[in-house]
Formats: structure tokens, sequence, C-alpha cells
């Protein structure tokens, strides 16, 4: 786990390097949390910290429910989607609602990509606002199509949104972190935990909770019951996961820990070039190499059924061919047979008819037919 608390001026601002074949390509943040965590004003004011330091992100608003955006954002979800429109049309409830906007949404989000990749040149950041009900972006299709459709084209992390003051029990804690850690796995984006509200409660408690499974356990001392001793484990198990997590504190209303949150957001972009990206790559060529056997498989294959005799022989090919000479051999010997059967039957008829010819002719004589003479 690397918590970031330094006060020093923020990676972000200093001016990267950028090779000149390179194209400039912005960060891609995804803020996702608990309804009433603060997404949308952490938003707010990363927008105004952004705009702060000259570098105004593109913002993509994400949640259809949402009544007042404190922000103006490039794309709204809101401006394609009536929301209490489609709860109506396909007689929803408010859950449904947002999903079935998200999905019409997604069928769209090439379009949404085709403005961004025209901004993108221009871009540090891309901000992206989810719908309050967590579930619906971390766990449907939409969801996925949109994160991985981001994340194929830009450096992208997830800003996971927590409501400090209501994490400080900690089944709460707990349970926040066994949500964050399943969309970790699911995303397998660099992930950032932001403890939001620290100027109600600081996150110190939590990054002691992280650090020092010692701590937690103390803190589940008085709780002697199944749940009590099932987060005992938990804790151990979280060790792992808490290794990959970069942890800030920060403040939607008062702007505290913006540096911090920003510094975390550069170390969560280069994680994305040295661990997903390659991961990406990887995945993309073995599915083109799979594409490939499976292109050349069928060809071999059509080959073969036309016959093409300049086709490359497998050696499978060649000992079926052979096979089939074989067999073509006995199929000689046995329409020679048919030959030779069809030759005495011919023969055997003709005598046949012979003889009734004969039959007929005499019975005729002795009949006294004059016409036969
Ligand atoms: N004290 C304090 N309150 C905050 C902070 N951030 C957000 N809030 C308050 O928390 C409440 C919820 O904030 P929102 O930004 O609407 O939260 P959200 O996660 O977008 O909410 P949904 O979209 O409904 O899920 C509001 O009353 C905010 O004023 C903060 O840093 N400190």
């Amino acid at each position: 786990m690397s918590s970031s608390t330094s006060t020093s001026v923020p990676t972000a601002t200093k001016p990267q390097p950028q090779s000149q074949s390179q194209q400039k390509q912005p960060t891609v943040l995804l803020c996702i949390g608990m309804a009433g965590s603060g997404k949308t004003t952490f938003m707010q004011r990363i927008n105004a910290y952004l705009h702060s330091i000259k570098k105004p992100p593109y913002v993509i608003n994400l949640d259809p429910a949402v009544t007042h955006l404190p922000f103006t954002a490039n794309i709204d979800i809101r401006d394609t989607i009536n929301y209490k429109e489609v709860m109506k049309q396909y007689n929803l409830g408010p859950n449904g609602g947002i999903l079935t906007s998200l999905n019409l949404f997604t069928t769209k989000f090439d379009q949404v990509l085709d403005f961004v990749s025209k901004r993108a040149p221009t871009l540090d950041y891309i901000i992206l606002d989810t719908p309050g009900q967590i579930e619906i972006f971390t766990w449907s299709a939409s969801g996925a199509i949109i994160t991985d459709a981001l994340a194929a084209t830009y450096p992208c992390a997830v800003a996971y949104i927590i409501d400090t003051p209501r994490t400080t029990s900690p089944s709460t804690f707990m349970s926040n972190m066994l949500y964050a850690c399943s969309i970790l796995y699911k995303t397998k984006l660099p992930f950032i935990l932001v403890f939001n509200k620290t100027d109600v409660v600081s996150h110190e408690f939590a990054v002691e909770w992280m650090t020092d499974f010692e701590s937690f356990q103390q803190a589940l001392q008085n709780d002697t019951s199944y749940m009590g001793s099932l987060m005992n484990s938990m804790c151990l198990v979280l060790e792992e996961f808490y290794q990959h997590l970069k942890v800030v504190g920060v403040s939607a209303i008062t702007g505290a820990g913006m540096d911090e949150f920003f510094e975390a957001v550069d170390e969560a972009s280069k994680e994305y070039e040295t661990v997903y990206k390659p991961e990406l790559e990887k995945l993309i060529r073995e599915k083109a190499e799979r594409q490939e056997a499976a292109k050349q498989a069928q060809i071999t294959k059509l080959m073969k059924d036309m016959d093409m005799s300049d086709a490359p022989k497998t050696d499978q090919m060649m000992e079926e061919e052979e096979e089939t000479e074989e067999v073509d051999g006995d199929d000689g010997d046995h329409d020679y047979d048919e030959d030779a059967d069809y030759e005495a039957m011919r023969k055997h008829q003709e005598q046949l008819d012979d003889q009734s010819f004969g039959r007929w002719l005499k019975q005729a004589r002795e009949g006294g037919d004059g016409n036969i003479e």
C-alpha cells in the first residue's frame, strides 16, 4: 500500500517530457463510490483544482438521476437520455431506470469516444462521475464496456470514494474494503482509495488498520460475535490487497488533500503503463494469434475439401489420402465384378428369350397359323 501524505508540488503540475512520436494521452479517472460518499462534490473539487493549475479536464457525467450538477460536463448522459421517461416507458423502478438509461447510453459510447479522441491531444485528464447506486456501474455490462473501452485507449485509474465518518466502525470499514477489493479485481485497473470528508474525521485510523492488522484486531476486541471472528480472519486476507492500493485522505468541501490525490493519480498512470498496458497488449496479441490459427485451420480445411493439389499437405492429410487410394482400389475390383455379373445375366436373358421364341414358333406351326409360313 502506498499512502500519499507529502505536501510537495504535485507531480501532475510538473512538465512531462514528451517524445515527438508519442502522442500525449490524457489520464482517465473513474470516480466510483457508495451513494452519498461525495462523488459529485469530489468531481466538482477536482474539476476546480485542475482549472486552477491550468489543466482543465474533460468531464463526463454518467449519472442519469442526478438532479443538479455543480460543474459543467462536456458530455452529460442526461442530454441524451431522460431517466424519468425511461422509467415510465419501460415501467421500471428507480434502479431499473438508471440501469436502462446507462445501457441505452452505452450503445452510443463509440460516439463519446470519438468526441474524446478529438480533444485528447490537448487534455491531461478525463474525469467521469458514475451513478450513485454503485453496483449499477460496477456490476453491469454497460459499466464494464465503458471502463474497458476507455482503458483500452487511455491510461485509466479508479478513484474509489469512501465516506470516512461512516467507516469508523470495523464492520463498515471491512464491508467497504471488501467492496473496493471486488472492484479492483473486476476492473484490474490502478486503484486509489480516496477517504473523503476528512474535514469531519481524519482518515488516519483507516491507514493504521490497513498497515497494521494487529491494530484492526484490537479495534475488534470487544466484538465476540461470529462476525467479529470472521473480520479477524478477513483482515489477514486483505493484507495482500492493501498492498496494491494508493490511499489518500481528502475533503471535497475544503479542498484538502488535492495535491496528494494528484500525486497518487500520477503514480496510477505510471502503473497503468507498466502493469495494465503490457497485460492488455498480451491479451490482444493472444487473441490475434488464436484468430490467425483458426483462420489457417479453415483455409487448410477448405483447400482439402476442394482437393487442391498445390495446397500444403499435412502428415495427417497424406495418411488420409493413402487410405482413400486403398479404398478406391477396392472399388475398382468391385466394379469389375459387377460388369461380369451383368454380362452373365444378359446372356442368360438372351437364352430365355430364344427358348421362349422357339416355343411360340412351334405352337404357331402346330396350330396352323398360315401367317407364320
Ligand atoms: N463535510 C463534508 N461533506 C461532504 C464532503 N463531500 C461531500 N459531502 C457531502 O456529502 C453529501 C453527499 O455528497 P454528494 O457529492 O452528493 O455524494 P454522491 O456520492 O455524489 O451522492 P450520490 O450521487 O447520491 O451517490 C452532500 O451533502 C455533500 O455536501 C466533504 O468532503 N466533507
